[in-house]
This record gives structure tokens, sequence and C-alpha cells, in this order.
């Protein structure tokens, strides 16, 4: 049976060529001027995938993305975005939509994209149904991995306010469950409110709760995350997005520890942890004035950073074994080889979407592989064509980057002895004492 697919966009002229080019590959395409029509289609008709634009007028391709993830609906969501703005393809990343593009594209590009998700689906569908993956530990031996170890180590058991940054897919989710499961309040709660997935109106009554009555629609009383993170950990996600009227309102909860739910008047204790995250620079966001300084001193008592991963390749085997191992069981494929320059070409590359990226390349690569045997061919050509120093690498390697790529292959080579690392490199022992203390390699 041919495809269905859903394409949203305000530019006639992109619909009409996505059309053409979606023909072309056999799939059946029906159109949408805008989000509205999107969502009245997407209640009549059983489509397989879609493609929507972010900024559509009246009612935007995210709106579009939380109907159809919230309804449950199992089509395939690539989001097209306008150069430039990573805002909404990390809001739509984490929204579930399975990939998104930059505008300007080649509608052929488009196309690979959705075919390529719908050969990853359709494995995993004949593969069977997915066991329950491990949550993952904070892996890594970097510097800048072991130093967040120790400033968890030190602070996990006091009740102070953390506040994590680093880019979309550092791992800041993962360090601020690494810190609630090494703390005593291991068995308690941990709750999280990504701020940037709801309407602002939506996130103050998840956070604050709110009594019967309160608004048109509140039939009953809810309680907020404040309250039902009880004395575990509330992670307080993309903070930096939170309105002015939020940000005073919690500046005020936080100070005092206490709050009310909506309409309501009995105050209630805090007494969770609070953990936020950024992806933002909450000093230049402060400097701006959109990040209320108060707020941001009271919340960055304890800041934790989380590198890029082009910043700690190092890091890159033992991450990339273990989501290796994670999706041979997650899908049931039973590799009984991984060839080793697969590692050299995952470090070549620079990973703007950090571990998430390399998380999420590897699982299409176990599932897209012959089952038995992964090659360093089964990753995405984007990546292999960094590994020989192709144009068409994002961004080529600085030549920094090809220095610790070249010190790290020779003290692998000679297993960790720096006599002989020298040797090879061309370079004296202090000379390379320097180096890897420069780019943190002590291990
Ligand atoms: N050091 C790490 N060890 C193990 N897994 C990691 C590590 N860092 C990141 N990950 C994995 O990478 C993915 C992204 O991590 P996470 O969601 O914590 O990133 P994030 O920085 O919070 O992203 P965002 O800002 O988009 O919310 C997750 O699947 C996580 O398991």
């Amino acid at each position: 049976m041919r495809p269905r697919i859903l394409i949203a966009d305000d530019e006639p002229t992109i619909r009409k060529l996505l059309k053409l080019e979606f023909e072309r590959a056999a799939f059946l395409v029906d159109l949408a001027n805008d989000g509205n029509m999107a969502l009245t289609l997407l209640q009549n008709v059983r489509y397989d995938a879609a493609v929507l634009d972010i900024s559509m007028p009246v009612c935007d391709g995210l709106q579009v993305l939380r109907a159809i993830r919230q309804q449950g609906l199992p089509m395939i969501v690539v989001m097209m975005t306008a150069y430039g703005s990573i805002d909404g393809a990390v809001t739509a990343m984490k929204m579930q939509a399975d990939d998104y593009i930059t505008k300007p594209f080649d509608p052929p590009d488009l196309v690979e994209k959705v075919e390529q998700i719908r050969r990853v689906r359709q494995r995993m569908a004949q593969l069977g149904r997915p066991h329950a993956v491990q949550t993952p530990t904070l892996i890594g031996k970097s510097a800048a991995i072991v130093q967040i170890r120790t400033t968890v180590e030190k602070i996990r058991n006091r009740n102070t306010t953390v506040l994590i940054t680093g880019e979309s897919g550092t791992g800041k989710g993962v360090v601020a469950k690494y810190l609630h499961l090494t703390s005593d309040r291991r068995s308690l709660p941990f709750t999280h409110i990504d701020c940037a997935s709801l309407p602002h109106n939506l996130i103050e009554s998840e956070l604050f709760g709110y009594e019967k009555g309160a608004f048109t629609g509140a039939t009953a009383q809810k309680k907020g995350k404040l309250e039902l993170a009880g004395q575990g950990t509330l992670f307080l996600d993309e903070i930096g997005t939170l309105s002015p009227e939020l940000q005073a309102k919690l500046l005020v909860a936080l100070q005092e520890r206490r709050f009310t739910r909506l309409g309501g008047t009995q105050d209630i204790p805090i007494e969770a942890r609070i953990v936020a995250a950024t992806n933002e620079n909450l000093e230049q966001s402060v400097a701006d004035g959109t990040f209320r300084a108060d707020l941001y001193y009271r919340l960055s008592i304890v800041c934790i950073e989380c590198p890029p991963l082009r910043n700690h390749r190092e890091d890159i085997p033992e991450l990339a074994r273990t989501f290796i191992r994670s999706h041979m069981e997650k899908t049931g494929v039973a590799l009984e080889r991984v060839d080793d320059d697969i590692f050299d070409v995952l470090m070549a590359y620079d990973w703007p979407g950090n571990v998430r990226e390399l998380e999420n390349t590897l699982e299409s690569a176990v599932v897209l592989s012959d089952g038995r045997h992964l090659h360093a061919s089964d990753l995405p050509k984007k990546i292999t064509s960094c590994a020989g120093g192709h144009s068409a690498c994002a961004s080529p390697l600085s030549l920094e980057n090809q220095e610790i790529m070249a010190i790290l292959a020779a003290l692998e080579k000679h297993g960790g002895h720096r006599e002989h690392t020298a040797q090879e490199l061309g370079i004296s022992r202090r000379s390379l004492q320097y180096k890897l203390a420069k780019y943190h390699l002590n291990k």
C-alpha cells in the first residue's frame, strides 16, 4: 500500500515542490496551508507521516506536533525550521518529533529523511517489541565528566539548589537523575517538568497545582509538581524559557519555601530539592533583561556544566559501546562483531546534537546493520565523510581537534605509555605532558 503523507506549510511554492517530490517517491500527498487545516485533516485521515513547518500563522507546527503525540498517533513527524532557529528544532525533538530539517533544503533530502525513518521503523517492527532499556548512568572518564562526578559527590546530600547548564543533548537530564539517585533522596520521587514544551498558562498549573473551580475547566483539585515532588527532587528543565510572571512567582516560592495552589489559600511547604537546567546562557539572559538576576542567583548556588560532546571525544568509545549494547538488548539484534574503525569515525565527527545524536545514530546503525556485523559503513554518510576530511562534514575538524585525535590514537596504540606515545608523535615527553593537560586528556 502506498504511504500517505501530510505536508503543512504556509508557503505555496514549498507545498508544491514537496508534493511533486513525495509523489515521485510513490507517496499519496495531502496539503495543508496552516496548522488548523492540518489538524482537521488529521482527524479524518490516517497518515504514515507528516512534514510540518514550525512557523505557520494561527496554529504553528509545534501545536500540530503536540496534538499528534497527545493523541498517540504513531506517525512519523519531521519538522521544517527556518535557518538559524535552533530553539524550535530543539523543542520539536523534545516533543518527540522524529527529525527536523533546516530551510532552505533540497526536497529529495527531506524525502530521504522520511524514507530512512520508515526503514528503521519497519525493521524495528520486524524485530518485535522493544524491551525496556536500562536508565543510563553517567558514563565517561574524561576530566570534564570526572569533575561532574566530584561535584555531585560533594553536594549530593545537601539541600542546595543546583543549576545544570550545557547544549541540548549533553546529558543535563542524566546528571540531574544521577544526583538524585546517588543522594539519600533516591527512594523518593524524581519529578520532572519541561518548561519549554508546555504553554505558559499550563506550566503555572503544572507547577503549583490548583483547587477545584480555580478557573474554567478546573473540575477537581490537582496537585502541582512542587507538591508531588515531596521530599524528593524537582527537576525544572529549560528554566530559561519561563515567562517573567512565572519567574517572579517561582522566586517568591523558593525564597519562602512555600506556595499556594491556584485558587487556594492553604500554604504548602516546599521540601523537594530543586535542580534546574538550561541550554541557554542564563548570565547573558540576565544581562539582556530576559531572566531575573535574583532568580538566577537563587538557582545557581551550585553550577554544573555539561560539556559538548566534541570537547570530550575521548568518552565516545565508551558511550558508543554502551549504546550499541543497549540497542542490541532493545531490538534483539545479536551482533557478533563491531568494527574497531567505527570508533575512529565516531570520534572524528563534531556531534552538534551531542550525546543524544550519538545515541540515535547508533540505534539506526544497529537496526540497519546486517544483524551480525556492525561496520563503519552502517553509519550515515554525513558522519563517515567527516573521518575522511570530506567537505560535506558539518563542521570540519579544527587543528586542535586533529591534534587531540592524533594524541588519542597514539596513546591507545601504546597502551597509554607516555614515552612511546611522544616518540610516535615526534614530540618531547614534556611537550606531550603539556598537551595532555591542555586538552584535559590526563585520566
Ligand atoms: N554522560 C552520559 N552517560 C550516559 N548517557 C548519556 C550521557 N550524556 C547524555 N546521555 C544520553 O544522551 C541523551 C540526552 O541526554 P539528556 O536528555 O540528559 O540531555 P539534555 O542535555 O538534558 O538535553 P536537552 O537540553 O535537550 O533536554 C539521553 O538519552 C541520555 O541517556
